[in-house]
């Protein structure tokens, strides 16, 4: 049959390429099955070499219809979540453990992850909440000062699924000319792969609150601070303590530690946490976390928030930023592929300069739906979507990226500054 070349590595038959391109929200699919080779390149983990971890063949089957031949490195067994591409080249540790990933597999671009291992101070909380991890390579050796294990022991021991040796750059070619795609991950030979594609269309992450899960379960204090060795930014520190109230709605902790290191007392409370309760803690700040899911699927959460505004300064992050964007009466959209990575230029409006900021979001606010008074700081530059709100009126920043991580630059930190000056205004005239 003669065949047609869609992107490397993925090979439509002719009979199928002119169909139109699925479209899930509209319910339409391409085709039933579409089998995909694996990568076109070799690395030296193929093949015949001896590997240090346990390998079986797994398959990554998408809702459109496409199948991925695929090497398990992790768990074993079959997993339904979301596929996100994230093009950081480094920082799969912070990736892993990050809640905001609950619900998806995160396919990495870098076609070389696990050189450098796992470490106990990359982790971004207690466990991984990610579904899967989909790469192209895994390294075959570890080297790094720092490592204490391998990936895939680390991925093992904690049940949670990785895949290798799959055309990557095929797949994140798909995912932004048609948007993300609800996938199944499977070692298990046993089940067909119409079972399969039955799975991963019968499940959606939208509408879901994924928040209640991943936020504490009480209330806890913070005290950890940036290694100092590794702490920057620090002649914008006044010296006072600022009294925080972080909100946990799958919180990082390096938001924490970055808090912590600018002279804030940290309590961190569950997503449920009365606003009432809050205020009575008599905070000088309040902030809101990052957390995965959709963001109109926690209406409780708006709720929360709505009855904080105004009473004491207010800084989001992400989750916590779409939150305040709703609450101040606006509404927040799905993206068609989100922005994963740690290299989005943002432009701060007020200031003209651009940060290389680090980002994890599918969901945004939607400027238009905003009401007056409510400001658009920050852009991000690829597709000009909304990344900074501030209400002066209210006390109110946020962010809709990570101004904690630090991808090689540190441009978003003084974010962190910002919101103690807001603290310390608020408290002057007072
Ligand atoms: N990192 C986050 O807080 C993610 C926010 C939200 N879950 C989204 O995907 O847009």
């Amino acid at each position: 049959m003669a065949m047609a070349t869609r992107t490397p590595g993925f090979v439509l038959p002719t009979s199928l390429s002119s169909q139109p391109p699925f479209d899930r929200r509209g319910g339409g699919f391409r085709v039933s099955v579409i089998r995909c080779s694996s990568s076109p390149f070799t690395f030296p983990t193929s093949g015949d070499v001896e590997k240090p971890w346990t390998s079986y063949n797994a398959r990554l089957v998408l809702e459109d219809g496409s199948i991925w031949p695929a090497k398990s490195f992790g768990a074993p067994g079959t997993r339904i979540a979301e596929l996100v591409f994230n093009t950081s080249l480094t920082g799969y540790q912070e990736i892993l453990t990050d809640p905001s990933y609950a619900g998806q597999f995160v396919l990495m671009t870098n076609p070389q992850i696990g050189n450098t291992g796992v470490n106990p101070d990359d982790e971004e909380s207690g466990q991984c909440f990610l579904t899967g991890l989909v790469i192209r390579n895994l390294s075959i050796s570890t080297s790094n000062w720092r490592c204490t294990k391998t990936l895939a022991d680390y991925l093992t021991e904690r049940n949670i699924m990785g895949v290798y040796d799959l055309d990557t750059r095929a797949i994140t070619r798909r995912l932004r000319e048609d948007g993300s795609l609800i996938g199944v991950l499977s070692t298990e030979q046993s089940k067909t792969d119409d079972e399969l594609l039955q799975m991963s269309r019968s499940w959606d992450i939208v509408g879901i609150d994924l928040i209640s899960d991943v936020s504490c379960k009480s209330p806890y204090e913070w005290v950890d601070k940036t290694n100092p060795e590794w702490d920057f930014n620090t002649n914008s520190r006044d010296g006072k303590s600022y009294k925080v109230i972080a909100y946990d709605f799958g919180i990082k902790q390096n938001i924490l530690r970055r808090l912590s290191s600018y002279g804030c007392q940290i309590t961190v409370v569950p997503s449920t946490w009365p606003a009432s309760e809050a205020l009575k803690m008599n905070p000088d700040g309040i902030l809101f976390s990052n957390g995965p899911g959709d963001p109109s699927a926690v209406p409780y959460a708006v709720e929360t928030v709505k009855e904080l505004l105004g009473k004491v300064p207010v800084y989001g992050i992400c989750m916590g930023h779409q939150l305040l964007g709703q609450a101040l009466g606006g509404k927040t959209f799905k993206m068609k592929f989100g922005h994963h990575g740690g290299n989005h230029p943002v432009r701060n409006n007020r200031t003209g300069q651009v940060e290389i900021s680090a980002q994890n979001h599918n969901y945004a606010v939607d400027p238009a739906s905003l009401p007056g008074g409510v400001e658009v700081t920050h852009v991000n530059l690829n597709d000009g979507s909304c990344a900074g709100l501030s209400f002066p009126a209210m006390n109110v920043m946020s962010l809709q990226y990570h101004p904690e991580a630090s991808p090689g630059p540190h441009d978003s930190d003084n974010a962190f500054r910002e919101f103690i000056e807001l603290m310390k205004r608020s408290k002057q005239s007072s």
